[in-house]
């Protein structure tokens, strides 16, 4: 018996003879938060609905703490709390209504509801919105209210499809907050296009790009993709190209708006000293020198672009 909340296995979803999704394979443990990160189409929606048991896999299986979706759906959906893409809300109810409603459907026990919904009214900042219609509220509290509702029976797994998706920064910020609070003791699986969402809020990312996965594994690794072996510098008095490429270490520079240069050099030959010392020498005034990071854009761009090739 292993410790996993949710196994995917070889999970596979055809439309019309087309693989939407083709042989996603994860684990995730308690307390962890996995991002599932793709552009548009790329069949994270239709993988949240195959976890979730709303949708059966064409092949392949999902378990939920061990409880096979197929064999046990509903012991395993119990133990899931899920935010559609579109929020399932009842607008013409309060936020107490709505979320006693809810407790009810995850099959709470009667003695159990008031402090359930008080409980995750609670965490998802909504004590003071309890009275109010949820068609008054403005998105980001809507979307607080979608995942209260996904939380209020303390499920093992947590699932947020899109959840940022519409919200203005604050929001973003504050429901990102949130899905990080959540995630320390439930196991949460948000998907988004947004690669700095996951940087911000995820343990665990895998990348899916026409419905296969392109990365699979933790947030560090993936950041570290990021931080080549490039330094941008600024210079009030730029040289020429020619001067900084003579500057040991340094393997390749290129000029950028503002006097900024890109400059970048072998694994073991970080040049940092030598370009201050040169700059100063040579009167370049030198205003900023530090790491260059790649976009992680850049980096979704590089793995499904290999993905591409290996086809
Ligand atoms: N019911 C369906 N019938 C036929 N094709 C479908 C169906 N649902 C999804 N697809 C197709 O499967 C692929 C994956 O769709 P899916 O909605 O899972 O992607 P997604 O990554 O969630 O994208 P988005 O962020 O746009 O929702 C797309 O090409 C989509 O057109």
């Amino acid at each position: 018996m292993n410790n996993f909340t949710v196994e995917a296995i070889e999970l596979t979803r055809l439309y019309g003879g087309r693989e939407a999704v083709s042989n996603v394979n994860f684990t995730l443990s308690k307390g962890e938060v996995l991002g599932f990160l793709g552009p548009n189409g790329a069949g994270k929606s239709t993988t949240m609905k195959m976890l979730t048991g709303n949708l059966a896999p064409s092949y392949g299986s999902v378990k939920i703490c061990g409880i096979d979706m197929m064999e046990n759906p509903k012991e395993a959906k119990a133990l899931i709390g899920y935010l559609p893409e579109m929020r399932p809300l009842y607008k013409e109810l309060t936020v107490d209504e709505y979320l006693t409603m809810a407790a009810r459907l995850h099959r709470v026990s009667a003695k159990n509801i008031k402090k359930a919904v008080e409980n995750a009214k609670e965490r998802c900042g909504l004590t003071h919105m309890s009275k109010r219609l949820i068609e008054n509220l403005s998105n980001g509290y809507q979307q607080r209210v979608g995942i209260a509702q996904a939380i209020i029976h303390s499920p093992m797994v947590v699932i947020l499809d899109e959840p940022t998706v519409g919200l203005d920064p604050i929001q973003i910020r504050d429901i990102r907050t949130l899905i990080r609070e959540v995630g320390t003791d439930h196991s949460v699986i948000i998907s988004t296009h947004i690669l700095p969402e996951v940087e911000m809020v995820c343990d665990q990312v895998q990348i899916i790009d026409k419905g296969k996965l392109v990365f699979n594994g933790s947030i560090d690794v993936l950041k570290r993709q990021r931080v080549g072996n490039k330094l941008l510098i600024g210079l009030r008095n730029p040289p020429a190209i020619e001067e900084v490429l003579r500057i040991s270490g340094v393997s390749e520079a290129e000029s950028l708006a503002n006097g900024l240069m890109r400059v970048r050099y072998a694994e073991s030959t970080e040049p940092a000293e030598a370009i201050v010392q040169a700059a100063v020498q040579q009167g370049w005034g030198l205003y900023q020198i530090a790491p260059d990071q790649t976009s992680l854009e850049d980096v979704f761009m590089q793995l499904t672009y290999q993905e591409q090739l290996a086809v």
